[in-house]
C-alpha cells in the first residue's frame, strides 16, 4: 500500500553534539547534546515505567556500570532507616552468547516475533517462506548499483516510477550494514564502529529491471534499470548534526515514491527517547514502517529473550503511538506488526547470504514497497491510490553506470 502523506510534518532536529574531533569543536566547547524536539502534544513519556520491566541485561545509552556501595558504608534498609544492611554485590554481567547460539543466529533467515508468537520470537520458516525467502534474495543480489549521495532533497534526482524505501535509525545502530547484508555486498555502504559514520543520504538501486508500461514514462524519461531504491541515512543522537535530520525529514515529507521507512533498534540498548520521537514523527506522516532489531549478537544473556522482551515493549510503543496520533496509521496499515530481528555485522555479511534473519526482512521490505510475493517470482503490484501530496520536480533521474 502506498504511504499516506501528512497534512503537515515536523522538522526534525537530530541531536546536534559538536563532534569530539572537529577542528572547530573548541569554538563550541560549550555546546550541549541537544535531543530531538518533542512534539509539545506529545504526552509524557512512559519511558520510566517499560523501561523499568526490561531485562537486565538491556544497557542504558551510554552504557554505564552499576557501582555497589562502598562495602565500608552499609547500605541502609529503606524501610527501617536505622538497620545497616550487608552491601549488596553488584549484579552479574550476563553470560555471552556461545558461539553454537551465534552460529544458530547466523544462519537463521526468519527470525520475528508476530503478535501471535509474542513474547517469544519465531525462528522457523515453512516451504512457502523459504520460497519467498529465496525469491526476494534473488531480488535483492540482482542489479545492485550506488545511484547518488545527496545533502537535501534537491539533490535528490527526480524519480516517478521507482519506489523507495528509507532506513532510519540512531548513528551506529548497523544502518549501513544493513543496506550491506541486504544486498550481500560487504562494501555496498560505508560502515564504521565510530558513530556519524554517514553524513549523507544515500540512495542504492536493487532489483531487475522494471516491468513499467512504456506509455507511463513521460517523453524524454528513461525507462529505470531497477526495481527499488534504497536510503541509507545518517544517524540520529550521537555524533548527529541537525542539518542531517532536516534533510532526512524534508525528504519524507515530499518524497514522491517514498513507499516506507525501516527504523532499526540496537537491540543491545534501551529504546531512546529519540527513538520514541521518531516513530511518532513517521506516524504524524503517516509513513508505513517496519522495526527491525539489530545487533542480536551482541549485548549477551539469551539472545531470542532478550529481543522477544524488546520486541513486546516496542509492539506496545507503537500501539499507544497510533491510537494517540489517531490518523489511520494504525496496526498492518501503518506499522508492520511483526519485529524483524537481525545480526548483520560486516564480518558476516559474506557468509550471511539469509542468515542472521536478513531474509525475512527482505520480504516485508518487498511487501511495503508494494511488490506481491505470493508466486516464486516478485511482482510489482498495481498501486489504486494515487499520492495527492506535493510532486517534487528535479533533475532527470541520473543512473550512474560503472
Ligand atoms: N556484532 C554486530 N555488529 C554490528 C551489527 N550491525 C552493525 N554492526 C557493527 O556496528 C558498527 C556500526 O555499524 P554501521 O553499519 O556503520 O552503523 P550505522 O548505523 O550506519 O552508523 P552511522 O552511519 O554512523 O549512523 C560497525 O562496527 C558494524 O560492524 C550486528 O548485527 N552485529
Ligand atoms: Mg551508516
Amino acid at each position: 500500500m502506498p504511504p499516506m502523506k501528512p497534512p503537515s510534518l515536523q522538522r526534525i532536529s537530530y541531536t546536534r553534539l559538536i563532534p569530539l574531533y572537529s577542528p572547530h569543536s573548541a569554538c563550541f566547547s560549550t555546546s550541549l547534546p541537544r535531543w530531538p524536539r518533542l512534539r509539545p502534544s506529545a504526552k509524557p513519556s512512559p519511558s520510566r515505567s517499560t523501561n523499568a520491566s526490561l531485562p537486565s541485561n538491556h544497557l542504558a545509552s551510554p552504557p554505564s556500570k552499576p557501582s555497589p556501595p562502598p562495602p565500608e558504608q552499609p547500605q541502609l534498609q529503606p524501610n527501617n532507616p536505622k538497620t545497616p544492611t550487608t552491601p549488596s554485590p553488584p549484579p552479574k554481567r550476563p553470560p555471552p552468547i556461545s558461539k553454537s547460539h551465534k552460529q544458530t543466529l547466523f544462519t537463521t533467515p526468519l527470525i520475528l516475533q508476530t503478535p501471535s508468537s509474542t513474547p517469544s520470537l519465531t525462528t522457523t520458516t515453512s516451504k512457502s517462506q523459504a520460497t519467498q525467502i529465496s525469491s526476494a534474495a534473488s531480488f535483492f543480489t540482482t542489479g545492485f548499483q550506488f545511484l547518488y549521495s545527496a545533502e537535501s532533497l534537491k539533490h535528490h534526482p527526480k524519480n516517478l516510477h521507482v519506489p523507495e524505501i528509507i532506513i532510519l535509525g540512531a548513528s551506529n545502530v548497523g544502518k549501513s550494514s544493513f543496506l550491506n547484508a541486504l544486498v550481500n555486498k560487504p562494501d555496498a555502504a560505508r560502515v564504521s564502529a565510530r558513530p556519524g559514520k554517514t553524513t549523507l543520504m544515500n540512495a542504492f538501486a536493487v532489483g531487475p529491471p522494471p516491468n513499467i508500461p512504456k506509455g507511463t514514462l513521460k517523453a524524454g524519461d528513461k525507462m529505470p534499470r531497477y526495481s527499488l531504491v534504497l536510503v541509507d541515512t545518517p544517524g540520529y543522537g550521537f555524533r548527529s548534526q541537525a542539518s542531517w535530520g532536516d534533510s532526512v525529514w524534508k525528504y519524507i515529507k515530499a518524497r514522491k515514491m517514498l513507499r516506507g521507512a525501516v527504523v532499526l533498534l540496537s537491540s543491545e540498548k534501551r529504546l531512546m527517547e529519540q527513538d520514541r520521537w521518531i516513530l511518532r514523527t513517521l506516524a504524524e506522516a503517516n509513513t508505513r514502517t517496519m522495526v527491525v532489531l539489530t545487533k542480536a549478537d551482541k549485548g549477551g544473556g539469551s539472545w531470542t529473550q532478550r529481543c522477544g522482551d524488546m520486541a513486546t515493549l516496542l509492539r506496545d510503543e507503537l500501539k499507544k503511538i497510533s491510537r494517540s496520533v489517531g490518523n489511520g496509521w494504525g496496526e498492518g496499515s501503518g506499522w508492520n506488526p511483526d519485529i524483524h530481528v537481525t545480526a548483520a555485522g560486516m564480518d558476516h555479511v559474506p557468509r550471511l547470504g539469509s542468515g542472521g534473519g536478513v531474509g525475512g526482512v527482505r520480504m516485508s521490505i518487498l511487501e511495503m514497497a508494494g511488490f506481491d510475493l505470493q508466486e516464486k517470482e516478485v511482482k510489482k503490484k498495481d498501486e489504486t491510490v494515487t499520492y495527492g501530496g506535493p510532486v517534487v520536480s528535479f533533475d532527470d533521474i541520473k543512473w550512474k553506470t560503472g
